[in-house]
Formats: C-alpha cells, structure tokens, sequence
C-alpha cells in the first residue's frame, strides 16, 4: 500500500508527524513517501505542485495531505499560491466526492460553540462536490468592464457552473452514503437565485428517484448556515456544491469542539483518495507545538477505511482517540477546566499509547 506523504505549510508538517506516528504504530505494510507541496514546493522548485509531487500523488493508493498556504504568498501570481497545489490534485486526480463527517465525541460537547445538548450525539455527513463549481469554472479573470454598472473600468470575474453529470455522480455518492446511516439527505443550494443551483436542485430530485428509501429535502444554503446553528442535529447527510460546502464545513466543525476536529476524505471514482484535515496551515499557531493533530490522524483513519480496505485498524485509530479524549487530554483548541492540556506531539503520543489497549 503506497502512500504519498505531503506535509505542506505552517502546521501541515506538524500534524502529519503524529498521524505518520499513528500509522506507524499499527504494524501495517505501509510504504510512505514524502514529498514538498504548496510553499514548501515553490521554495523547493519554484511551483506548489512539482510535477514530482503530482506524479508520487498519482502512482499512490492514497495521499496523507497536511495543508497549504502562508500569508507571505499571497503577493503571488494565482498559479504560483500555495493554494493551487490542493486545487491542482484534486482536480489531476478527479477527486470529485468530498466527505467531511462532523462528529461530536461525548467528551466535546462542553467544547463545542453550542449548547451540549444541541450537539450531544451529533453526526452529520457533510458531502461536498470538490472538482465543479465556481472554483473550476471558465472564464474567469481581470479585464477592463465592457458594460455593467461602471463601463471602462476594473472588473474581476468568476464562473459558477455544474453539469449535469457533476450533479448527478455526486447525488449518487449521497444517497448511498445516506443509506448507510439514517437515511435522510438535504440537498442544500441557492436555487431561489442562480441557474446553476436550479439545474442542481432538478438532477438531485430526480436522481432521489432511484433511492426511495431515502428522505430527501431541499435547503438554501443561507438557511442552511442557521440551521445548522439552530438545531445540527435535524442533518444526517448535507449535499451540497464546492463552495457553499467549503464554508458549511467549516461552520460545522465549531459544532464538534474546534476546526482541529473535522477530518476529511476526497475520493475519485476509482477509489483512490486524499486524505487531509478540513483547516488549513494556520499560521498564526504554526511552530509552536499546539495545532491539535485528531482531524488529521482522523482523516488517516479514513484512509485506511475508504482506500487501503483496513477497517479493522480505521476503527483502531478511531477508538484510540475516543480514549485519549475519555483521559482527559486537550490540545489547547479544545481545552476546557478540569482537563489536561498537551502538546500536538503529546497528543499524537497518547493516540498511540492508546492502541495499544483499545
Ligand atoms: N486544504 C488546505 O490546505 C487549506 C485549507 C484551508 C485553508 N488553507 C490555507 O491556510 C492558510 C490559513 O488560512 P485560515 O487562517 O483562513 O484558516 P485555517 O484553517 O488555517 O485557520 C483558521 C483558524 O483555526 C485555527 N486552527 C486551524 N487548524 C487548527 C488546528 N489543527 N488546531 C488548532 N487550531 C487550528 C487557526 O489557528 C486559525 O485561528 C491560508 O493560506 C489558506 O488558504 C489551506
Ligand atoms: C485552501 C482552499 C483552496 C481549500 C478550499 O477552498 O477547498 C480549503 O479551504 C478547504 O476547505 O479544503
Ligand atoms: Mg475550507
């Protein structure tokens, strides 16, 4: 089992230490190589993405990812930003079904930005489509406005778009996942206003078609985001395009205690995945020891499950960070009195110990 091994920035290579430490704990027949991306690839050859890197990435079973990004980039032509390493993979690799779980461990529920008992028991599936959108779209650019509301002057511009193949692979991969756990799907779009997301709302009714065993509803995305903060737990498993997915992810994870808990999955069709926690390099924390690492041992988890077929050891992993959570022991994001705070390394220490008894 070939692993590609990409620390990245800021905090990525201090969390992938510890997951690298936990994977190495499980006595597995891993082959890890480690290659430099994002800025760590531009200052080693002067691109985020060396072709190197994307040909380790490509030859892998999977890619154990850190993150991407410094604020000393961001003075940088787009194509040289750190950024367009992760952007760049995903779409090489076509990994188009990103599934972030945002799961809140019994121990967090005093952690979470909500009342206990709104989150207590919570487990939703946040499905985002990864390679379409916005962030894809062409054209996009600068130019000199040719109409519009100040003629002649600067404008930037974007395109949102989705086919309806896009929508229809990733409603598959939802209802499937819905069918494995309690069977409801919200579908959340902007379909009161843009023709992308009505496109997006017919495909998804139609293909619910073929998965009458599944409940599905449909949500705008700005309902969605108070919902979510309202009452998470009327969610089972959230569809919804690459944008509005980024920013609900990143909202639900203040549900589960903090961003450092929400690990995430981006699979292609063929299996193949990389595996990366939901935040990014966090360089206002980076260097001194107190990123939390469970998203990213978490996202290791899922790697073994969704991609090198070792579930025994995802659940493993799984359970040995229920235990260290049950011990006690808080990274600073997630510290709360009465607990014990510890380092990212004494964190990613205590995963392993805790193998050894889960
Ligand atoms: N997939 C990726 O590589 C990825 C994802 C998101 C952002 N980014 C990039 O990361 C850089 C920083 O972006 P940002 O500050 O908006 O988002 P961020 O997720 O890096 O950080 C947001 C906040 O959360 C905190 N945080 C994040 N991860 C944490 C962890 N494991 N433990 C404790 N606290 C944690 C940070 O300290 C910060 O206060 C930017 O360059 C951005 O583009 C990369
Ligand atoms: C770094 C950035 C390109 C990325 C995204 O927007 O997808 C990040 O925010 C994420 O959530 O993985
Ligand atoms: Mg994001």
């Amino acid at each position: 089992m070939k692993i590609a091994v990409l620390p990245g920035d800021g905090i990525g290579p201090e969390i992938i230490a510890e997951a690298v430490k936990v994977l190495n704990a499980l006595n597995l027949d891993l082959q890890m190589e480690t290659a430099p991306v994002g800025g760590a690839g531009y200052e080693a050859s002067g691109h985020p993405l060396p072709p190197a890197t994307l040909k380790l990435a490509q030859e892998a079973d999977a890619i154990l990812f850190g993150a991407v990004g410094d604020w000393k980039y961001d003075t940088l032509d787009r194509p040289l930003r750190p950024e367009q390493a992760i952007l760049g993979l995903r779409k090489a690799l076509g990994l188009f079904a990103n599934f972030r779980p945002a799961i809140c461990y019994k121990e967090l529920t005093h952690a979470s930005s909500l009342k206990p008992e709104l989150v207590a028991g919570l487990d939703i599936l946040i499905i985002r489509e990864l390679t379409g959108d916005i962030y894809f779209g062409q054209p996009r650019g600068r130019r000199e406005a040719p109409d519009g509301h100040f003629p002649g002057s600067e404008e930037a511009f974007d395109t949102m778009r989705y086919s309806r193949p896009e929508i229809e692979r990733i409603a598959h991969v939802a209802f499937q996942a819905a069918q494995k756990r309690d069977k409801r799907v919200t579908s959340v779009d902007k379909s009161n206003v843009l023709e992308t997301f009505q496109l997006w709302k017919d495909v998804v009714t139609e293909v619910a078609k073929q998965y009458p065993d599944v409940a599905l509803d449909h949500m705008y995305v700005d309902n969605a985001a108070m919902q979510l903060v309202k009452e998470p737990k009327r969610f089972d498993v959230v569809v919804t395009g690459n944008m509005f997915g980024d920013i609900l992810s990143d909202e639900a994870s203040m549900l589960t205690g903090s961003i450092g808990m929400l690990p995430s999955a981006s699979l292609n069709d063929k299996k193949q995945g990389l595996y990366e926690p939901s935040h990014g390099s966090a360089p206002d924390i980076a260097g001194k020891g107190i990123a939390n690492p469970l998203a990213t041992i978490l996202s290791a988890a899922m790697m073994l499950r969704f991609s090198l077929g070792q579930e025994a050891a995802a659940l493993k992993i799984e359970a040995a960070v229920q235990q260290v959570l049950a011990d006690g022991l808080r990274t600073a994001d997630i510290y709360s009195e009465g607990t014990t705070k510890v380092s990212t390394a004494q964190m990613g220490d205590a995963v392993v110990k805790a193998l050894a008894s889960v």
